[in-house]
């Protein structure tokens, strides 16, 4: 019986992939296997011995402290492309809800309540809300991942000219783009052609105030501004000089600050981005189903701390070794295996930046000692048999 921890509400649709009969969702738990989590923060919150893996039902890990995970041979997953739909369609709202002041012109139809002369106020008041058309006009996208791809195919077949930025595309996501989609070398191959600008890149300390005062300074004058991925790519005080200053018009942002609420020219939501019943459904089925199958079989898919390793089983008993990526693991390990008269069915090893996961199936009798003696190996952070 593996226990499960969740830290944010979960669709049930995802819980229910946790059957009663192998796994007990009990949120008070000092002691939990697996956490299931959307953005609580992770950072200072203790990690227990017993914690063997955190899948986060969402794309972005930076609520997590992955580096502390990695040491401690804790699996962390994301969902990837699992919100993504619910994110583009947003942002594709926000582009033309932007572009033709709908909040604002909301907001001001709303006042017209109980007015004698309702139908010539509004004829009368409607030109302050015109606002350009999005065909014809320039979209700059940076990050085109699950949520940039398409957001840049869906301006596409609006009629914008799209401009795309990410040296570090993948390979799935660069078929999936529009060969419409023209590719940008740098920011500032970029940045002055947009009169819109949407940022999707994950939040690390590289990409840390992606959108500060020099980049802005490289944009067009009235330039529409993005950010539905994370608060922290955009520098505020600069965008709100930017905003002071006319070289923006608008900032929507789904990541509300005491900075941003109340600023003309601002419009925040609730970071409402992943919050759809089909993309909540699609994330908690996906994160339960990776810690699932990590927690059962150590197969692991979607990591962004170990490697993707996945086997069928071979029979016989399970042996899981995430370890250093260093020379002699292996043979330390098979040695010990060998010495235990075990014969290895199927042996899997792969390594990720600092770290490598080892995954043998084995036949022969297991002692209670083998534990013990594969973790005695220097590099070895956590070994489990199943
Ligand atoms: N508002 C929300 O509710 C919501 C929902 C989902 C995701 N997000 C945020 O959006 C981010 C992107 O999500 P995704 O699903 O598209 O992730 P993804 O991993 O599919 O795409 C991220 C892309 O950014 C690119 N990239 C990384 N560093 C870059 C850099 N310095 N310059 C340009 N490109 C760079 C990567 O190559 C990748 O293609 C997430 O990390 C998360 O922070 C927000
Ligand atoms: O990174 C993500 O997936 C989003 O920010 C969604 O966060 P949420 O699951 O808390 O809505």
């Amino acid at each position: 019986m593996y226990t499960i921890k969740t830290l944010n509400a979960i669709s049930p649709v995802g819980l229910a992939k946790l059957p009663a009969t192998q796994f007990e969702v009990d949120n008070d738990s000092p002691t939990p296997q697996g956490i299931l989590v959307r953005s609580a923060d992770l950072h200072e919150v203790p990690l227990p011995d017993s914690l063997l893996a955190i899948a986060r039902a969402g794309a972005g890990t930076n609520n997590i402290p992955i580096d502390k995970c990695t040491a401690a041979g804790i699996v962390v997953f994301n969902t990837p492309g699992a919100n993504a739909n619910a994110v583009a369609e947003l942002v594709v709202g926000a582009l033309v809800a932007g572009s033709r002041n709908l909040p604002d012109a909301i907001a001001w139809a709303q006042n017209l309540k109980g007015s004698q002369t309702l139908a010539k106020d509004v004829e009368k008041g409607k030109k302050q809300f015109v606002g350009p058309e999005l065909r014809g006009k320039t979209l700059g996208v940076i990050g085109l991942g699950a949520i940039g791809s398409r957001v840049a195919n869906a301006a596409v077949a609006l009629g914008m000219e799209v401009l795309g930025y990410d040296p570090y595309i993948s390979i799935d996501a660069a078929w999936s783009l529009s060969r419409s989609v023209q590719h940008c070398v740098s920011l500032g191959d970029m940045l002055p052609r947009c009169d819109y600008l949407t940022v999707h890149v994950p939040y690390m300390p590289s990409t840390k105030h992606t959108i500060n005062a020099q980049t802005l300074s490289m944009c067009k004058d009235g330039v529409r501004v993005f950010n539905f991925a994370r608060g922290e790519l955009v520098d505020t005080t600069a965008m709100l000089a930017a905003l002071e200053s006319g070289k923006a018009a608008q900032y929507f942002c789904d990541f509300p600050s005491d900075e941003l609420l109340g600023v003309k020219g601002v419009y925040c939501t609730p970071h409402l981005g992943a919050s759809t019943p089909e993309s909540e459904t699609n994330c908690a089925v996906m994160a339960a189903t990776e810690l699932s199958d990590y927690l059962k079989n150590g197969n692991i898919l979607h990591s962004v701390n170990l490697p993707d390793v996945q086997q069928p089983r071979a029979g016989g008993r399970r042996i899981c070794i995430i370890h250093k990526n260093e020379p002699g693991v292996i043979s330390a390990i098979t040695g010990i295996l060998t010495n235990a008269n075990l014969n290895i069915e199927n042996m899997v090893n792969k390594g990720k930046k600092d770290v490598a996961y080892t995954m043998l199936d084995v036949t022969g009798t297991i002692a209670d000692s083998l534990t013990e003696q594969l973790s005695g190996i220097d590099a070895v952070i956590r070994v489990r048999i199943l």
